[in-house]
């Protein structure tokens, strides 16, 4: 077991250093990270998607690469120009909406990455449920302008009702995350006709195979995405666009870029665009130790959320 701790470049979802837990097993290396904000009883299922990593494997993919987005923090415009053309990708998640910052900004940040990808790339928005209903219908309509047509917004209100209303009053695709990853149950999306496409990530679903019912069961087209975890969480991810039946659009996995650096010698960072599917994590090498007293307190928590589990 590895405890690591590693400063991100920019502030992301309010936080500054990335922590976590490597656990190897016999099939291989698996993450066990939450964020600090989860419950024990929410960790649960981000331990049974590092068990699964480590004990068992995951099944077999049907594709060996997966195209990936890059993700652009709440910077200034410039910075979102350099890190859209430093990311080789064809295709840009855009944080926007952060309480900080106006529209008129979020704007600026997309018309700035619009730059940089040139017409045939392709943006998409995250509010990660900022907005109300009509604040997300205006300002989906401002950001789709600026983008020179958005792909899709991703997660504009926290409901699955309002989401289904602003999906009726918008041309652009409205995609779910929170409404899937914190949802007792994940088909209730697509029955509300609240989102075109499911966002899916493997440790808040409790691992691959479960992502995959998920999937199955919701019917819509998904996008697998990180939750800015080191290479050996990436994986996972990837094993789980690898395996999925139908993959339509680029995936939401090139987040090492966020992190200052990574526990694997041999990084999963994109190359033009593109990740390969690995069948098992890569090994994790010496840097990024925690230091003793945040390796303790996860050390606890493991234990606590093992527990709580029966695992
Ligand atoms: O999808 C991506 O491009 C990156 C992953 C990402 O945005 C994210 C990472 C951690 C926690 C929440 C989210 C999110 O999609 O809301
Ligand atoms: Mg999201």
């Amino acid at each position: 077991m590895k405890v690591y701790a590693i400063p991100l470049r920019t502030r992301f979802r309010g936080i500054t250093v990335r922590e976590g837990v490597l656990l190897r097993g016999p099939a291989g290396w698996g993450e066990f990270c939450p964020f600090a904000d989860y419950s024990d009883a929410e960790s649960v299922p981000w331990l049974r998607a590092a068990l699964e990593a480590a004990e068992t494997g995951w099944p077999a993919p049907v594709r060996d690469r997966v195209e990936v987005n890059t993700t652009v923090p709440v910077v200034e415009p410039a910075k979102a120009h350099e890190l859209v053309r430093a990311s080789g990708c064809r295709t840009a998640k855009v944080k926007v909406a952060d309480p900080r910052v106006s529209l008129a900004d979020d704007c600026a940040r997309v018309e700035a990455v619009r730059d940089a990808l040139g017409p045939g790339g392709a943006i998409r928005v995250d509010a990660n449920m900022a907005w109300d209903v009509d604040t997300a219908v205006r300002a989906i309509a401002d950001l789709d302008k600026a983008a020179g047509g958005l792909e899709y917004a991703e997660q504009p209100c926290p409901s699955i009702e309002d989401l289904a209303a602003v999906r009726r009053r918008v041309d652009v695709r409205i995609a779910a995350d929170e409404s899937i990853r914190r949802a007792e149950d994940p088909l209730k999306v697509a029955v509300a006709g609240a989102a075109d496409i499911a966002v899916l990530k493997v440790a808040p679903l409790g691992g691959v195979r479960r992502a995959l019912e998920v999937a199955e069961a919701c019917g819509l087209p998904c996008v697998v995405s990180s939750a800015v975890e080191t290479s050996v969480g990436l994986a996972a991810g990837l094993a789980l666009a690898g395996a999925l039946p139908s993959l339509e659009f680029a995936c939401g996995l090139g987040t090492l870029s966020l992190l200052e650096g990574d526990v694997c010698a041999s990084s999963l960072s994109p190359v033009d665009g593109y990740l390969p599917v690995p069948r098992t994590a890569p090994e994790p090498a010496e840097g990024y130790a925690a230091g003793p007293g945040i390796a303790a307190a996860w050390e606890d928590r493991l234990n606590r959320v093992r527990r709580q589990a029966h695992l």
